[in-house]
């Protein structure tokens, strides 16, 4: 299966509101497939769910109109060299493949760029929420993070573990609720074994608080 970014979703070209989400359109598509269903979209429950649905689409997917580079622009000085991992950083994203939900969680680690500068912890998780929030696939949503630290911050190493459960998987198809897909990719110095036992045993670690 052909998980490389698709043609159109590179993040330079993208950019900020290069890409606006037509409501109606997105809404009247809504419609018609509730009539494809044998819905009655006119009936008083389904009368305003094209248009709720076009909004939630929009949220859902607001990753197709986020710039990672912006996300990573604001560093900290602060001289660390030094592995820094953010774990359980909870994931929702969308199965490209039929539009439905996978979940869980992301565990991110970096080592900085030489210059030891820093990105705020909180970028983490929101780099991870850009790529999650747009149709994907795991594996995609795993090698985007990873090759953003390096691209946009310089990273000398980078691992990145995603574990998830896919509803596409659970409440349809196959029907195996609980099966976690784990996901990982690294870069640079990460992939030293001896480092990457370190940040694994770290991101494996029961959190104490
Ligand atoms: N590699 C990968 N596959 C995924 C991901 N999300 C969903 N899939 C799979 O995408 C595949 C699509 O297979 P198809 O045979 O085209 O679709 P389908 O007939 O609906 O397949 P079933 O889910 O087996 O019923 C399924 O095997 C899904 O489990 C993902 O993130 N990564
Ligand atoms: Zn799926």
């Amino acid at each position: 299966m052909d998980v490389s970014t698709p043609p159109g979703t590179d993040d330079i070209e993208r950019g900020d509101g290069l890409l606006t989400v037509d409501r109606e359109r997105a809404a009247a598509a809504v419609r018609e497939l509730l009539l494809a269903l044998g819905e009655d979209p006119d009936r008083e429950g389904l009368v305003d769910t094209p248009m709720r649905v076009a909004k939630a689409f929009e949220e859902t997917f607001a990753g197709l109109r986020q710039d990672p580079a912006e996300i990573l622009s604001r560093t900290f000085s602060i001289d660390h060299d030094e592995l820094i991992i953010v774990k359980d950083i909870e994931v929702y994203s969308t199965c490209e493949h039929h539009l439905v939900p996978f979940h869980g969680v992301a565990h991110v680690g970096y080592i900085p760029a030489k210059d030891g500068r820093v990105t705020g912890l909180s970028k983490i998780a929101r780099l991870v929420d850009v790529y999650a929030r747009r149709p994907q696939v795991q594996e995609r949503l795993t090698t985007q993070v990873a090759d953003a630290l390096v691209q946009h911050l310089g990273a000398q190493g980078v691992l990145v573990v995603v574990e998830c459960e896919h509803l596409c998987m659970s409440m349809r198809g196959v029907r195996k609720p609980g099966a976690t897909t784990i996901t990982s990719a690294v870069r640079g110095q990460l992939r030293d074994p001896a480092t990457r036992a370190e940040a694994m045993s770290l991101m494996k670690a029961p959190t104490s608080r």
